[in-house]
């Protein structure tokens, strides 16, 4: 078994002083970084979805918080933590549904709060520890499910949970890349619209890692499943709730009540920090409108009669979901085993 390589191409470059952001509204065509130095900036990069993925908006948003106290820390004429906690409050506010956005700035307010004799060097050492964390998590949640699809005819995957939604490696393209590596040579990526992750992102990125992938229209999804050509999906998470009702990218949840009609199984990959324990249930998650411009064809934006709806979210019941995959192991059906096997 080689080792997986670490893909070239990554979202997130810390440089010590700066972060190096990958703008992934260019790719495939372009393969531009941009150097962030505060915290508004960063910001505005997940706000814009030049980083997107919801492990990497809260890596992205950690080194925010890094560079933050880089900037205010020396400023002894006022309260310098006051105008770090400003920043992450605009941090907090650039993109609703990912938990992994607040579960990063959570910790580094716990240790802001803690009061470090140097707040610039542990600020920026949690954030790598966060980063790093985040991609061996990956790694591991790669081998747990590769082990659970293994064998699979082909595998169907939507939006892009890779390595540029990650600090590396990807979740559900972890598990795609991890089963690859054992003999998984049938890989379909759903294209998905509006944003199209899948059709610039997901086939790209395996393509660099010498990973063939076919792209689907998402409407041919039903079709695919009826031909009988895949026997899995998988998708990573923006947020799971603690019973295991999942926020994705829309078009998931159709993704799941297809796969239910056509025998096919849905495997959720995500690492711990995508599970909300303060959630009971995915009632309560907060889905993202985006803007009518990123749905609309531009001829449309003048007329005021034609709008669009689009949320870049939805639901899945736990009900239908068949494995979810942390670092910490996996639940099988949990609508009946429950996640309690994933909490600390
Ligand atoms: C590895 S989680 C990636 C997750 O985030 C994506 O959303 P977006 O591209 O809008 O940030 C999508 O839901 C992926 O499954």
């Amino acid at each position: 078994m080689t080792e997986p390589k670490q893909l070239a191409v990554q979202a997130l470059q810390w440089t010590g002083d700066s972060l190096k952001v990958l703008d992934q509204r260019l790719l495939p065509e372009t393969i531009a970084y941009e150097d962030y130095r505060d915290a508004l900036g960063v910001a505005e990069a997940i706000k814009t979805m030049r980083v997107r993925g919801a492990p990497a908006i809260g890596i992205a948003a950690a080194y925010g918080v890094a560079l933050s106290v880089k900037q205010h820390c020396h400023d002894r004429s006022v309260n310098w933590s006051d105008k770090v906690f400003a920043d992450i409050e605009r941090l907090a506010a650039s993109r609703p549904t990912a938990v992994n956005l607040f579960w990063a700035l959570d910790r580094m307010k716990a240790l802001l709060n803690s009061q470090p004799e140097d707040p610039v060097a542990a600020t920026q050492a949690l954030a790598v520890e966060i980063h790093q964390d985040d991609i061996a998590a990956n790694h591991r949640i790669g081998e747990l499910g590769a082990d659970i699809i293994g064998g699979a005819k082909g595998v169907l995957t939507h939006c892009n949970a890779g390595a540029l939604a990650t600090g590396g490696y990807g979740t559900a393209l972890g598990v795609i890349r991890s089963a690859c590596r054992r003999g998984l040579n049938k890989v379909f990526a759903g294209e998905t619209r509006p944003w199209l992750q899948g059709a610039r992102l997901t086939v790209w990125e395996l393509a660099q890692d010498d990973i063939a992938a076919t792209l689907i229209a998402d409407s041919a999804a039903a079709w695919l499943m009826k031909s009988g050509a895949v026997d899995w999906i998988v998708v990573g998470a923006d947020r799971i709730a603690a019973n295991g009702d999942t926020a994705n990218k829309i078009g998931t949840y159709s993704l799941a009540v297809l796969a239910k009609q056509h025998g096919v199984k849905l495997m959720v990959a995500a690492p711990l920090s995508t599970i909300d324990w303060n959630l009971a249930d995915g009632g309560g998650i907060e889905i993202e409108q985006r803007e009518p411009n990123e749905l609309l064809p531009d001829s449309y934006n003048q007329e005021s009669l034609v709008s669009a709806w689009n949320p870049v979210f939805d639901v899945t019941p736990v009900e239908l979901i068949s494995a979810i995959v942390t670092e910490r192991g996996v639940v099988l059906n949990p609508s009946e085993n429950g996640m309690g096997s994933l909490k600390l």
